[in-house]
């Protein structure tokens, strides 16, 4: 399911998930232009059936019917001038609603969040599925993949590396500003980065998401390469769903409830986190503890990444706790 299937990531991102040999049945949801947008991917001749829901008549219970996965790219993107933080008014109710739905109709269905700001509409997630008692840790992910792919593509300009997703590059914390931390000491294949081009290659990932901002000059924020990352991401969580071994790609994830998780959050003092998670089966079968190996350099950033984040993740709590009048 891609709930939020007519915006800017969902389109694109639908037409990757229709096209690809891993998705059997798709199902579209979103409050407007469903129909146009599955009529028109209908046409094509992959092996994914498909089919649209609008609110009316049950449509969101009709779309989670049976799924195994959902990706969640509904809610507004930013305009220049905004922090992802001002998008939480709106799109924490948003999230809010989308999960109590997946709660009852889906349950066992792995959830992918795309809606800004992730920091707080993950914990957001987190709390809904917890009050319904519905929540499996592992298969609830902070989608955080474009991160991962601005750095590879990023250091490439640098290193001339033609393939540039052949470099794996951890990059942990969370999504938005100081909290995105890549570690480059960590690629691999190693990579070397002159000195004075270390700090503007680190804040050009950390806001990279700023930089589509401007350029679209109040048209939206990044959508196709989001796609193409929440494409990525969803692809490795079926694929290791269905028995692919190795599978790894970082994901903001809930520490506690995943193993290796309990380090994490010993080292951080944050229930949630992205950090290279291993896929498997059952979803997030292991956090990998690359904080620990990061240099002096990244450990600064870290720490500014632990209290950004920290304030927005109580933020979500607290939303599900005390919803505003
Ligand atoms: N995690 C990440 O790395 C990234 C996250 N984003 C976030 O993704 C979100 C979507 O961005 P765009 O696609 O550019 O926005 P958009 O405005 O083009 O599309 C959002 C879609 O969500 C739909 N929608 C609104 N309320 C809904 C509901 N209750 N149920 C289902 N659908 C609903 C809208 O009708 C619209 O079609 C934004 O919050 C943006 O900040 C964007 C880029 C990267
Ligand atoms: O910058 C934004 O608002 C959208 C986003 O999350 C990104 O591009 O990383």
């Amino acid at each position: 399911v891609v709930a939020g299937a007519a915006g800017g990531i969902g389109q694109p991102l639908s037409l990757l998930l229709k096209a690809s040999p891993l998705v059997d049945h798709l199902s579209l949801y979103d409050v407007v232009n469903t129909p146009g947008v599955t009529a028109d991917l209908s046409h094509i001749s992959s092996v994914a059936t498909i089919d649209g829901f609008l609110p009316a008549d049950g449509g969101l219970k009709k779309a989670l019917t049976g799924a195994d996965i959902v990706v969640i790219p509904a809610g507004i993107p930013r305009k220049p001038g905004m922090t992802r933080d001002d998008l939480f008014k709106i799109n924490a109710g948003i999230v809010k609603g989308l999960i109590e739905a997946i709660a009852e109709t889906a349950p066992e269905a792995f959830i992918l969040i795309i809606s800004n700001p992730v920091n707080s509409t993950v914990p957001i997630a987190a709390e809904v599925l917890k009050k319904a008692g519905k929540f499996n840790p592992k298969k609830l992910f902070g989608v955080t993949t474009l991160d991962v792919v601005r750095a590879e593509t990023f250091v490439s300009e640098i290193t001339g590396q033609k393939d540039a997703a052949k470099t794996i590059i951890p990059v942990v914390g969370g999504h938005s500003g100081e909290t995105i931390v890549p570690l480059f000491s960590l690629a691999k294949p190693s990579v070397s980065i002159p000195a004075d081009k270390l700090d503007a290659l680190t804040t050009r990932v950390q806001f990279g998401g700023d930089e589509v901002v401007k350029a679209k000059d109040g048209a939206g924020s990044a959508t196709l390469s989001m796609a193409y990352a929440g494409f990525r991401f969803a692809e490795k969580v079926i694929a290791a769903f269905k028995g692919e071994t190795g599978v790894v790609e970082p994901s903001f994830v809930y520490l506690p409830g995943v193993e290796g998780g309990d380090e994490i959050k010993k080292a951080t003092g944050l229930d949630f986190f992205s950090v290279p998670i291993e896929l498997g089966k059952g979803g997030a079968e292991k956090a990998v503890n690359v904080i620990k190996d990061a240099n002096d350099y990244e450990k600064k950033l870290l720490q500014k990444a632990y209290e950004g984040l920290k304030g927005n993740i109580e933020k979500g709590v607290e939303f599900v706790a005390n919803p505003p009048q």
